[in-house]
């Protein structure tokens, strides 16, 4: 490549998918799967990894490694990810909270512990969460994140039944009760908030949906932020949905949980302003629909049937490249036509060599 750059270095295999680093001096933004995503909040979301140990059966993002969707993996370096959250936590006029959320598990990131304690330093920052769904918690791992100054988890624990949990989860080692005495711990003896956020499968973990947040009430969850959330469950066009499960609408969930709500006695709908969560100020979008765009292939892609790239004018971009019919190749420049471009993450069918 003769763009300045590193290209992104194989360093693996994941369940036989290419492992991808992508190196300092690739761009931090304009990807779904890794990097910053700046969604015009002040809460940003920091992606750096897309590796996850589970394989549940409902997965929104078709992670771990029975994945049958995805093509790549990936994990950013630690400065190229501090560097593009710089660049987004700079527009915004309230302060931010950096939400480590991942369309994998975000534990899995080898630095995980740098980088919490490097957003936390970031003088924008008033919190630093982790979304996670448990697996590799461990009393250590989390004095590890609580003295790298976390401020939050948002645990994803949907039953406590162990049976079910290894239907939903595919994952043979994983115990919902090691996971919630864990929680527990870190509720009681660390300053790290909980905000439990089970997600109701309807027809097969009503029941457990109550268990949960009646366990997440008792133990003290929601210390500085809401304790608990019910997330509904929605088939996504890349995601899997192998148990069936179906999907209801938006207001047979609202009543499903007004009724809930009186049933358990306790608050289950948040607003912004509880979250201390407001709309602000975000960094450009630098390409239009319907624009040509250059740009360089630097790796496959996340999904079949795309690639990686980087764009090759003004500042760059990471984009996720589509191309129909014929094969491309890494390391060659294409020109691209945007067709998604919603909070700067940038996608382009590839219309011709460059
Ligand atoms: C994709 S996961 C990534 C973070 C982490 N691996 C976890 O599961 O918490 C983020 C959240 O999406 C939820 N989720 C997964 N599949 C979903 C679906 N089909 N519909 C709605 N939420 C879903 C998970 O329960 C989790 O709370
Ligand atoms: S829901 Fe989270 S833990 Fe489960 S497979 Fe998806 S990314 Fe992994």
């Amino acid at each position: 490549m003769n763009t300045g750059m590193d290209k992104p270095l194989l360093i693996g295999r994941f369940a036989e998918k290419p492992l991808y680093y992508l190196p300092r001096s690739m761009p931090g933004l304009g990807f779904i799967a890794a990097g910053v995503i700046d969604r015009g909040t002040n809460v940003v979301q920091v992606r750096p990894t897309t590796l996850c140990p589970m394989n549940c059966a409902f997965c929104s993002v078709d992670a771990g490694p029975l994945s049958s969707r995805r093509h790549a993996e990936y994990f950013m370096d630690l400065e190229a990810l501090l560097e593009a959250f710089n660049q987004v936590a700079s527009v915004k006029t309230a302060m931010v909270e950096a939400l480590i959320d991942t369309v994998g598990e975000g534990l899995t990131y080898p630095y995980i512990y740098s980088l919490i304690k490097s957003l936390k330093k970031h003088p924008r920052v008033k919190s630093v969460a982790l979304e996670t769904h448990g697996a590799p918690l461990s009393k250590q791992v989390i004095n590890k994140l609580w003295e790298a100054g976390l401020d939050r988890v948002n645990l994803s624990l949907d039953t406590f039944n162990r049976e079910k949990a290894k239907m939903l989860y595919g994952l043979e080692s994983y115990d919902p009760a090691r996971v919630a005495e864990l929680a527990e711990y870190m509720v009681k003896e660390t300053s790290i908030d909980l905000h439990v956020t089970p997600l109701w499968l309807p027809g097969l973990n009503d029941q457990d949906i109550e268990d949960v947040l009646n366990w997440a009430l008792k133990i003290g969850a929601g210390k500085k932020w809401p304790p608990t959330t019910v997330q509904k469950f929605n088939v996504h066009r890349h995601g899997r949905n192998r148990l069936g499960v179906k999907q209801v609408s938006w207001s047979e969930f609202y009543k499903w949980l007004e009724k809930l709500e009186r049933k358990i006695g306790a608050r289950l709908r948040w607003d912004m302003n509880e979250w201390g969560m407001t709309y602000d100020r975000r960094i450009p979008i630098l390409y239009r629909r319907g624009e040509l765009v250059g740009a360089m292939i630097v790796a496959e892609g996340w999904l079949k049937g795309e690639f990686l790239g980087v764009t090759l004018h003004g500042e760059p971009r990471l984009i996720t490249l589509i191309r129909e019919k014929s094969v491309a190749a890494i390391g060659r420049k294409y020109i691209a036509k945007i067709v998604e471009n919603k909070d700067g993450i940038y996608v382009g069918k590839i219309v011709g060599e460059a």
